[in-house]
């Protein structure tokens, strides 16, 4: 087995008693792009929120290198190897971009202020990086937010509408950087509505079909 083999074998998840999905498998390589798709309330954030060790599963579970990422050492392990980007960009209005950035990977892994910089300006905000978030458009926060994936960190990317807000040269340059990631053995989990039929290999899991 793949020291990076993510398994998810029948996941299932309640939310107010109410069953969102249920008997949900999938194995994942490096370098697989899962696309999980469905309707509004199908339950997409809720199974990447539990990939991510935010919520609960009702059922199944989840193994990375072999080991349940749902309690004990194997939680740490895949805390460690897991870069979680929410639907929302959670960067802080008062603080900079770079002062962002800077807050988020001292919270994992810390990176010099160049390195901050380059990823800015890989996202396209050279000349905004002083600038207090909340003077930022929506597009923009957005960039802040994804700049991390611009800096040496985790393995396994777990997004969640990543494409939200974000111009046209935006999704294009996001949608390669996500498949250079893969290519070079990363593994990412995506939610997203924007279609990605175009871009060769992604996998897609389908929630909140009738079976
Ligand atoms: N905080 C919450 N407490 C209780 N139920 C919730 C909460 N957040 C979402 N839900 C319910 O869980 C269900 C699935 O929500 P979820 O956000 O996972 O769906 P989704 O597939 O990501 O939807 P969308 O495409 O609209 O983003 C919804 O029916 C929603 O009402």
């Amino acid at each position: 087995m793949s020291k990076q083999q993510i398994d998810i074998s029948e996941l299932a998840c309640e939310r107010d008693e109410r069953e969102l999905f249920s008997a949900v498998s999938c194995c994942l390589q490096p370098g697989d792009v899962l696309q999980v798709a469905g309707p509004n309330g199908a339950g997409k954030t809720s199974l990447l929120r539990i990939l991510a060790g935010l919520m609960p599963a009702s059922g199944g579970d989840i193994r990375f290198a072999g080991e349940s990422v749902l309690s004990g050492r194997g939680r740490e392990h895949w805390r460690r190897n897991l870069l979680y980007i929410g639907h929302a960009p959670a960067v802080k209005g008062a603080l900079s971009a770079e002062e962002n950035l800077s807050w988020l990977c001292a919270l994992t892994q810390p990176v010099t202020r160049e390195a901050i910089w380059q990823a800015l300006q890989q996202v396209g905000l050279r000349g905004f990086e002083d600038v207090p978030c909340r003077q930022l458009s929506a597009g923009q926060q957005r960039r802040v937010a994804l700049a991390r994936l611009y800096l040496p960190g985790a393995p396994v990317w777990i997004l969640d509408e990543p494409f939200t807000a974000l111009d046209q040269a935006g999704v294009q340059a996001l949608e390669q950087h996500v498949m250079a990631f893969a290519a070079g053995g990363g593994t990412v989990v995506l939610t997203t509505h924007h279609s990605l039929a175009h871009v060769p290999g992604v996998r897609r899991l389908e929630l909140g079909r009738a079976s």
